[in-house]
């Protein structure tokens, strides 16, 4: 089967369209003959193996899994022995550890829920990693109520898209942070306001939110905590903060230096879970959340998509069709 493969760390051009082994089912896999996959900031840092933190998940010296990729869609080519709740030819989606940028991977059955039927393999693609931390961020950590006050930052991005979409379904009010040229798309996801970045500050206005889930933490942290009300949460969730621990150490400055107490700093790692990708499911079927496409690459290009991603301005998700 035809891939995307790197055989080490490094920028985009690491990775080559390869010839390589197609995988075979454990008794608890599914493989999924690849429509489509999503990418995303996550699979930009585990491509290049920065910050360093990464490699210890993903390999040390050069990437354990060969072929990146973590969000898939498609169809059910054969399953494992233990598995009888799929059947080849089923629509899925959901998440893997890595190798989805393929013609075909092995996934986990329980990682794989099924398509809704309004949506295309495309946009069922750019769902889980990304809309699950929109979910957990506000639904986990957050415990967003109706009517309290949230605020996204990198409100046109991948997971800004959903987070904007979800805490409307949940009831809240809703400020998206963005660009001039998407203001209109912020507002058509359901904004109740939107703050144009390059002309306000929201660090420095009057209002105050319940929930601030800062996907881009350009502002200090110390600056942000001023827009919170005094039980107020910031989710940092950029990833960003230095090159060997990343966040990390931004965390931990913020606590010992800046004050904030455990309520009001809640930094957070999505953890996949099947529950939630069918909760989100559900919200895909009632129309309360539609994936925003940015753009798709073919497998081929590959290195041209994770190379967009990286640059940070992406306007929701960039998938990659098989
Ligand atoms: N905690 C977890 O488990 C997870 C964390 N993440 C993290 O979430 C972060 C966001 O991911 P994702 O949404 O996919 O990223 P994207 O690259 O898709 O989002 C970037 C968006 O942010 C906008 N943006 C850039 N600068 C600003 C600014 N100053 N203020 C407001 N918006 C701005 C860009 O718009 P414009 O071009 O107009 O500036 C663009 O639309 C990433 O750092 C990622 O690592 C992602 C998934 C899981």
């Amino acid at each position: 089967m035809r891939a995307a493969v790197q055989h080490r760390y490094g920028p985009p051009s690491v990775l080559e369209l390869s010839e390589v082994r197609r995988p075979l089912p454990g008794r608890g896999d599914v493989l999924v003959q690849v429509g489509a996959a999503s990418v995303h900031p996550g699979d930009y840092f585990v491509m290049t193996g920065e910050p360093y933190m990464v490699r210890l998940a993903f390999g040390l010296r050069r990437p354990r899994h060969g072929i990146p990729g973590r969000d898939l869609a498609g169809v059910v080519a054969a399953v494992g022995k233990d598995i009888t709740a799929l059947r080849p030819g089923d629509k899925v989606f959901g998440w893997s550890t890595a190798g989805t940028l393929a013609e075909y991977a092995c996934v986990p059955a329980d990682n794989l829920v099924s398509v809704p039927a309004n949506l295309s393999v495309v946009d069922a693609a750019a769902v889980p990693t990304s809309a699950l931390a929109a979910l957990q961020a506000l639904r986990e950590i957050a415990n967003v109520r109706p009517g309290q006050t949230v605020l996204v930052t990198g409100a046109s991005g991948g997971v800004g898209s959903f987070a904007v979409q979800i805490a409307k379904a949940f009831g809240a009010e809703v400020t998206g942070v963005c660009s001039t040229r998407n203001v209109d798309l912020v507002r058509s996801l359901g904004a109740d306001h939107v703050v144009d970045y390059t002309r306000t500050d929201f660090t420095r206005t009057e209002k105050r939110y319940d929930v601030i889930l800062d996907n881009v933490e350009v502002q200090p942290l110390a600056a942000v905590r001023r827009a919170l009300t005094p039980t107020g949460t910031l989710i940092p969730n950029s990833g960003r903060g230095g090159r060997w621990i990343g966040p990390l150490g931004r965390i931990v400055k913020a606590r010992v230096l800046s004050g904030f107490t455990r309520q009001q700093l809640k930094p957070f790692l999505s953890v996949e879970k099947r529950q939630d990708l069918l909760t989100l499911a559900d919200l895909l079927t009632t129309g309360q959340v539609t994936p925003v496409i940015d753009r798709t690459y073919p497998l081929g290009e590959a290195a041209d998509a994770l190379r967009y991603v990286g640059a940070g301005h992406t306007r929701g998700k960039v998938v990659i069709t098989v």
